[in-house]
């Protein structure tokens, strides 16, 4: 038995130690053994405050303001005597000796004829109940020296006066215990002299992540590694939900060594662990885990897509969660299981989760026996929304953040046709329009491009969906503009043969294919295109990488190859950086892409031919501002030379 060998029984059969069961059985399974309640409750000070959950109702022991305030600087009278006051017909009054400035307890009293000056802030004198603004009045003294006040407009009783306890009366409950505390509730909370509150104790939460191949951010990654972006984004994750994210770092797939990370973790409130869940043999998460107690695993599987092999436990009381490896497995699996927990812990209340309807552009297959979570980017169409699947798969940590939300299909489906209606659960709180959509192919030109956009304050979405699938959105109508490439199988050129006449090409840039090399390999360095081709297949060992059927550049590769089918044929990438690392790391020798690519990758290139990168934009949203902008920017010496300096051609 090799160390890849999956664990198997004495009889040599695989242990099939996943049951997948269904979500709600597994969420019942957990939470019959967790209290499913805040975990204690602490004192803070306002300044300590920010973002944590009253643990308690808070009630106001003072009034707001807590005497009766002038609102402008003017002068406190009796309203009847302003009565028929006009520019014509000024009422005179005699002053007061006091000047009622903020803060000052007035002793004189305003009686019938009289006013006193009073500032904005100032309390009430005895008498007023209501204040002349200083701009409707003239000071002038009499040959007496009495000093008297012309009012010019009339006041009504209450005007320009707030009374004590408008605000927030004495007894008014004005927070509620489970509210979390933004600028806005600290603000009320200074304003009835509370120095400090008491709010939910935050849920620890022991965060680790598992395996050989994971390195932590900033250290250098061999090939084969990955970051570790789970450790960060659940640590991000967790605090966002209110706990205290207690990252443990990176254990390596160690049965020691895991057992005495697990041991330490289980200080905390609750555990973390990500990756090691699944079938292979470095799989030890869930056998560590296995061996807690009272009750120990509750649940390991769950009928889910992304998310099967999600490992439940409690130990003590204490839940133990190990999440699948896999990036979007892993923050969706948390969403669905471990958040509810920490934001009961916390204090929080049960997640409402917004939905809108939209429109599936596209058929989508689906697993059968799996609930299915496809996330989703939302675009606007004239009937509706549009929701594309960003199907990058549950490896992709992309896929989460730039998703608006996620529809939900039923383990019994296994076709949502194009065209059907879906609801849309949203990530965020709301949906933001985007000023321009952009659908199609990827390019770092565009992305330059959308970059100088988003610096003008717009707000750009693209979703990299495919040349063909980008004309198909401009077509449908469900972007501003689509980025295409696409070489006319029938003649040479590029792109005209994506139009019909409810769209208009927007000439792009021109980007070099050839054939790109490790630099120094001698049937490559120094050649022709011919010639370099018959090089590489003269050598049976010599292996290429292939693109995808449908590819512009895949054109070009059936062009060179006819009907000869070298090693590496088969291996069919799905973009230029996947065939420049195939060639650098050595998985491949030879392969065609742009020659952008090639430099980044520090490729040897042998041009080719230009290929053309333009954009279709459907006319009936030509005049858009977001489009226009778009539009503005390719004429734009600036932007032109940014896409020069990356390598295209104008
Ligand atoms: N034969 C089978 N293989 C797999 C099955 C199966 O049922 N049978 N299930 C698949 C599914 S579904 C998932 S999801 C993954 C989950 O596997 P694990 O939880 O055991 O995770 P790993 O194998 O350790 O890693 C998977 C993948 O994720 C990367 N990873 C792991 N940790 C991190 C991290 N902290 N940050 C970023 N990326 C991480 C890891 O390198 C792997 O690429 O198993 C399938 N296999
Ligand atoms: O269930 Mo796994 O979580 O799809 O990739």
């Amino acid at each position: 038995m090799s160390d890849l060998d999956p664990p198997r029984t004495a009889d040599g059969r695989q242990t099939q130690f996943l049951t997948v069961i269904t979500r709600d059985e597994a969420t019942e399974r957990f939470r019959r053994h967790l209290r499913l309640e805040p975990l204690g409750h602490e004192t803070v000070t306002l300044a300590g405050a920010l973002n944590r959950v009253l643990a308690a109702d808070v009630i106001a022991d003072v009034d707001v303001p807590g005497f009766d305030r002038s609102n402008v600087d003017g002068f406190a009278v009796q309203a009847a005597d302003t009565f028929g006051a006009g520019e014509e017909d000024v009422r005179r009054l005699v002053l007061n000796r006091e000047v009622l400035s903020p803060g000052v307890v007035s002793r004189a009293v305003v009686s019938a004829g009289r006013a006193s000056v009073i500032a904005t802030g100032a309390m009430l004198p005895r008498g007023a109940d209501a204040v002349v603004m200083v701009e409707h009045t003239d000071v002038a003294s009499d040959a007496d020296g009495t000093r008297r006040v012309a009012v010019a407009r009339p006041v009504t009783a209450g005007e320009n006066v707030s009374y004590a306890g408008t605000d927030i009366a004495r007894g008014e409950t004005v927070l509620r215990a489970g509210q979390p505390l933004t600028s806005r509730e600290i603000g009320v909370l200074a304003a009835i002299g509370i120095a400090e509150v008491r709010v939910w104790r935050r849920p620890r939460v022991a965060i680790i992540s598992t395996g050989d191949e994971i390195v932590a951010p900033g250290a250098p990654l061999p090939l084969g590694s990955i970051y570790d972006s789970n450790g960060a984004i659940v640590a991000a994750a967790v605090a966002e939900l209110g706990g205290e994210p207690v990252p443990l770092g990176v254990v390596r797939d160690d049965e020691a060594a895991l057992v005495a990370a697990l041991d330490a973790a289980l200080a905390h409130d609750m555990v973390l662990l990500s990756g090691g869940t699944s079938k292979g043999a470095g799989d030890l998460s869930y056998r560590v885990a296995s061996r807690l107690g009272s009750p120990g695993i509750v649940a390991h599987g769950v009928a889910l897509k992304p998310g099967k092999p999600i490992c439940l436990a409690v130990s003590h009381g204490k839940p133990v969660v190990i999440l699948p490896g896999f990036p979007t497995s892993a923050i969706f699996t948390f969403h669905e299981f471990v958040a509810p927990v920490i934001r009961a812990f916390g204090g929080l209340p049960p997640e409402r989760r917004h939905s809108v309807e939209s429109t599936l552009p596209m058929r989508v297959n689906s697993e059968r026996g799996r609930t299915e979570y496809l996330l989703v980017g939302l675009v606007q169409r004239d009937d509706g929304l549009a929701a594309y699947p960003m199907g990058k798969g549950s490896g992709s940590v992309t896929t989460f953040s730039h998703a608006d939300g996620f529809i939900t299909i039923d383990q019994h489906t296994e076709i949502v046709e194009s065209g059907s209606a879906v609801a849309v659960q949203l990530l965020g709180k709301e949906l933001e329009a985007a000023d321009l959509v952009v659908i199609g192919s990827h390019c770092v030109g565009l992305d330059a491009l959308v970059g100088r956009l988003v610096r003008q304050g717009l707000r750009a979405k693209t979703l990299n969906v495919g040349s063909m699938g980008g004309a198909r959105a401009a077509a449908r109508g469900e972007c501003d503009v689509a980025s295409v490439h696409l070489m006319d199988p029938q003649g040479s050129g590029y792109n005209r043969h994506l139009l019909d006449d409810t769209v208009t090409l927007i000439p792009g840039y021109r980007r070099l294919q050839g054939i790109v090399f490790r630099p120094g390999d001698t049937r490559f360095e120094g050649r022709g295109v011919d010639d370099a081709v018959a090089a590489a297949l003269a050598d049976a060992d010599c292996t290429m990488v292939n693109r995808n059927a449908g590819s512009g550049t895949r054109v070009l590769v059936d062009r060179l190859l006819g009907a000869r089918r070298p090693p590496g044929f088969g291996v069919q990438t799905r973009s230029h950086n996947a065939v420049a690392a195939a060639v650098q790391q050595h998985r491949a020798d030879w392969g065609v892409a742009i020659d952008t690519v090639a430099r980044q990758y520090g490729l040897g290139f042998i041009p080719m031919q230009e290929e053309h990168y333009d954009f279709i934009v459907p006319r009936a949203r030509l005049e858009r501002p977001g489009v226009q902008a778009f539009l503005a920017l390719l004429a734009d010496p600036a932007a032109q030379s940014e896409l020069r300096a990356l390598g295209f051609r104008l």
